[in-house]
């Protein structure tokens, strides 16, 4: 019926979901969860042109938005270079950005990705 053809996962967002949420644990603070609002980080929509955040990442999983595990790191890394680029380097956002980033690329290590299938499977 439909809204079982709705609920259904394919393999691909079944293993997007799984990144996600280690990834989402390495951000304990939250500072990724959410969009960046010109409230709490002045200009931001004048000097980031493509915002991206875990939550706006879980949505694209969940439409089905993503072909590939590439286009899946592509808006990670456009996630942290966002904050690389916004912030200062001595500020708590680019040096979190810098770890995230470094912690979340070894997760997708191909050996790292094969030792998933069997969890996954
Ligand atoms: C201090 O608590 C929070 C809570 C949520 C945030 O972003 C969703 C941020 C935050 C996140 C960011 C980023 C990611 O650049 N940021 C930049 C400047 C000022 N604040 C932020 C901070």
């Amino acid at each position: 019926c439909v809204l079982r053809k709705i609920a259904e996962k394919t393999p691909l967002q079944r293993l997007l979901e799984h990144l996600l949420r280690s990834m989402e644990k390495r951000d304990p603070q939250q500072f990724f969860a959410w969009p960046v609002t010109d409230n709490i980080a002045p200009g931001y929509s004048q000097i980031i042109t493509n915002p991206m955040d875990f939550s706006t990442i879980k949505q694209k999983i969940d439409d089905n938005n993503y072909q590939n595990l590439n286009d899946f790191i592509d808006d990670f890394k456009l996630m942290c270079d966002n904050a690389t680029t916004y912030n200062h380097p001595d500020t708590i956002y680019f040096k979190a950005a810098k770890k995230l980033l470094h912690v979340g690329l070894k997760m997708v290590i191909p050996d790292k990705l094969k030792q998933l299938r069997s969890v996954l499977v």
